[in-house]
């Protein structure tokens, strides 16, 4: 486990209630990498199935582009949950992604109810790691269903289920996002870092986005559209690191052989040659959207 896989862009990833039409109709023109259409949290009990209809209508319509759309169901013991993963299941979108995971059992068992409802093989899951029992079985939840793509942090429900408070640093979090980014990595699959909460924060933001990034996360989920752009910059390669890394790749090969070159004064050696590839490969498909 843990081998490269292909680079799917999920630098921006950006939650919107279910039920704000507004909102669904202006993500077509956001250059977000991946959506997540909500029909939990963010939509009251009275607007939830009225939102059901309007997720899985954007799931199916083919107007979102290269973005990649995915649906929040409500959680499994939810009353709604049963519908929702039916409903998304029919929709077909690229994720069905399910608040307050637990256990590897219970991934197991929502990849069932996926498959029984006629999820098409595109439609991956995606878990929510929200809870102090979710991240004490994080590793194997990771490991559970070939069908699990993505790990996405819910910051806000940890934060209030360890009594916990929203901190510069995030200091009372850091364990449990390296868990759970230990736990991805080994598995090989991909995972995304929590909500930024402060819309009108953006030096906070984008020093959360860095934080992230040099963690190790492959993006952020996002609440508004003014996030967007800088989440985008922040966990794409830069410039700098593009031309490091082709710098990285030239040296390799005219020491073609030796074990060991140095680039700038640096050691190389095959893991650096490695990660240089990695950036390259990130770039292109990124270079590639626009
Ligand atoms: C946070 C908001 C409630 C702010 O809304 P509002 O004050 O209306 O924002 P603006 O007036 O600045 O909006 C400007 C325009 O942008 C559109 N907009 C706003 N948000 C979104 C969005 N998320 N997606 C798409 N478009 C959006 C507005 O419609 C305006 O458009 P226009 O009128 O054409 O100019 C609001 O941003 C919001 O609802 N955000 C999403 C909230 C959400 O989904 N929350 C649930 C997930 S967060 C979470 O809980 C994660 C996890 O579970 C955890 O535990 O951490
Ligand atoms: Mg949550």
């Amino acid at each position: 486990m843990g081998g490269q896989t292909a680079y799917t862009p999920r630098r921006s990833v950006l939650y919107m209630p279910g039920s704000n039409e507004r909102a669904l109709e202006k993500a077509k023109t956001l250059p977000v990498d991946a959506l997540i259409l909500d029909l939990e949290d963010a939509v009251a009990p009275d607007a939830k199935e009225g939102a059901r209809e309007n997720v899985c209508a954007a799931a199916v319509s083919g107007e979102y582009g290269n973005r990649e759309v995915t649906i929040r169901v409500n959680g499994t013991g939810t009353q709604w949950h049963d519908a929702d993963l039916a409903a998304a299941a029919q929709a077909g979108p690229a994720g069905v992604v399910v608040p307050k995971v637990g256990s590897a059992d219970e991934v197991r068992s929502l990849v069932s109810a996926l498959e029984a409802a006629g999820a098409p093989e595109h439609t991956r899951l995606w878990a929510m790691i929200e809870t102090p029992e979710a991240i004490l079985n994080v590793r194997e939840i990771a490991a559970a269903s070939p069908r699990l793509a993505v790990l996405v942090m819910g910051t806000n429900d940890l934060v209030k289920e360890l009594r916990a408070d929203h901190v510069p640093g995030r200091g009372p979090l850091v364990t449990s996002l390296q868990l759970s980014l230990l736990a991805a990595r080994e598995s090989g699959i991909a995972i995304l870092d929590g909500v930024y909460n402060d819309v009108k924060d953006a030096e906070g933001f984008e020093a959360e986005c860095v934080q992230g990034r040099d963690f190790g996360f492959d993006g952020k989920t996002l609440i508004h559209p003014g996030q967007v752009e800088v989440c985008n910059s922040t966990f794409a390669p830069s410039e700098a690191a593009v031309a490091d890394a082709r710098g990285i790749l030239e040296a390799w090969e005219a020491g073609a052989g030796s074990g060991v070159v140095t680039h700038n004064g640096r050691m190389i050696e095959n893991l650096h040659v490695e990660i240089a590839e990695r950036v390259i490969a990130t770039h292109d498909v990124i270079a590639g959207r626009r």
